[in-house]
């Protein structure tokens, strides 16, 4: 199997590159999405590009069960430099399907390229080898990857052990693509343009893979990419044409279209101009108008509003199904200053609304402290009044015990689940 002086194995630079992605992510701790934003992939064909980037998130997001298949072939786990190599052969034959001798022999190429010993090579030959045959069959029965010590017991808090269980397993099934319609009385007919199943909420979900830019639509921005869950927040603001409305944290703006598309006035503020400026590229695409603020939320000083969304900074943990990257990056550390400024912001907030104005605050996060806790100290701390809103197709059980919902991604799996959030409408007292 090891030629030494035989060509590379096509497919290597996307599986290099991938490799590269996954070390940036476990060793070095930086994000997928500020991997690619530094320009990583850019020297690769858009192909190649496009397959790296598909199986670091597919290796991420399989990380558990690749470890417990090698951990059978081997006497002891193998150094960073040689596992990632492993692993990602592991899940391009266990997952992908992938055909074993171009697998194996890539795996051992990569092995040398990155600086491994002519032992790793041997063992990548030797375990992969076994993998390819007996792997496929172990995979669908194992258990799938836990989430990471210093979030698991947080979300064992919230909801249980058997939730939590669930929502490890909806992780592992990852994200359908869901639009956003500009004219949801179209609904219909863009369901079947798209070949989209309309979900109870109203969004259209594609379970297929597609490339977004070449969807029917996207061009003369009929639809915007936003998770169903997200999208059920603006609705609960209930904003109407002629109401002077607040996005209070925009970026990339999948809430400001939906208030924009209610006819209201929308003011859409975000403290980074790179962020805003994808706001404005959706707004363009999407032809609908907001006045964009580019400012720290808590110096933001303008006439009161009639009602403000708040989607505050979080930990984003609720959104691990698409960024597999999520749990080996955050450690939990800057827990206590997102939850501070989190507080800031909803008295900002507050301050910047009109007597009996509504207030919507969400966060995309599975944490207590980041979603019940805040609507709870916010009401006692302003007198805030719960608005007992019923948005379109969401069933009762997803009302939290604080008020308002949580969502979590283990709900509606014959669906193919939803970003995890808590979501609350509140009302200023007059
Ligand atoms: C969860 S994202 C918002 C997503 C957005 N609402 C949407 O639906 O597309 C949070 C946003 O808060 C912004 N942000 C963080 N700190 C801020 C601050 N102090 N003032 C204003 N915006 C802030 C971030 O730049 C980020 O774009």
């Amino acid at each position: 199997m090891v030629r030494p002086h035989s060509p590379p194995p096509t497919g290597l630079p996307a599986r290099q590159a991938a490799v590269m992605l996954m070390r940036g992510v476990l060793e070095e701790k930086e994000q997928l999405s500020t991997l690619l934003g530094a320009g990583l992939l850019d020297r690769l064909e858009p192909a190649d590009r496009a397959r790296a980037q598909r199986l670091a998130v597919t290796t991420l997001r399989e990380l558990g069960r690749a470890d417990t298949v090698i951990s059978q072939f081997v006497d002891k786990m193998p150094p960073a430099k040689a596992i990632n190599v492993l692993r990602l052969a592991v899940v391009e034959l266990c997952v992908e399907g992938a055909a074993a001798h171009g697998v194996v022999d890539s795996a051992v190429n990569l092995m040398k390229r990155s600086g491994n010993s002519p032992r790793m090579a041997g063992l990548a030959n030797a375990v992969l080898r076994k993998v390819a045959t007996e792997g496929p069959q172990m995979w669908p029965d194992l258990p799938p990857s836990k989430l990471p010590k210093w979030l698991r017991p947080r979300i064992v808090h919230l909801l249980d052990e058997e939730q939590t269980q669930a929502i490890e397993a909806a992780h592992q099934a990852g994200a359908p693509l869901d639009l956003t319609l500009r004219d949801e009385a179209k609904t219909t007919e863009w369901a079947g343009r798209l070949g989209a199943e309309v979900l109870p909420t109203g969004s259209l979900r594609i379970a297929r893979n597609v490339q977004v830019s070449e969807l029917d639509g996207y061009e003369e921005g009929a639809w915007w990419v936003q998770d169903a869950a997200a999208a059920i927040a603006a609705q609960m603001l209930g904003a109407s044409k002629g109401e002077r409305v607040l996005d209070m944290c925009a970026a990339p703006g999948g809430k400001t279209m939906q208030l924009a598309a209610t006819g209201a006035e929308v003011v859409a503020l975000d403290v980074s101009s790179e962020r805003m400026a994808r706001v404005e590229q959706n707004l363009s695409r999407t032809g609908m108008v907001a006045d964009l603020v580019i400012e720290d939320a808590l110096n933001f000083d303008a006439p009161p509003f009639d009602a403000i969304l708040l989607d505050a900074p979080c930990s984003a943990t609720g959104t691990i199904r698409r960024h597999p990257d999520l749990p080996f990056v955050k450690n939990g550390s800057a827990m206590a200053e997102l939850c501070a400024l989190q507080s800031d912001m909803i008295d900002a907030a507050v301050s910047l609304l009109k007597p009996g104005g509504r207030l919507v605050y969400c966060t995309c996060s599975l944490l207590f402290d980041e979603g019940e806790r805040q609507a709870k100290t916010a009401m006692e701390r302003h007198g805030l009044v719960e608005i007992e809103t019923r948005p379109t197709g969401v069933p009762s059980e997803w009302r939290s015990r604080v008020g308002g919902l949580r969502i979590t991604p283990n709900l509606w799996p014959e669906r193919g689940g939803l970003d995890g959030f808590f979501m609350i409408a509140l009302r200023k007292p007059e």
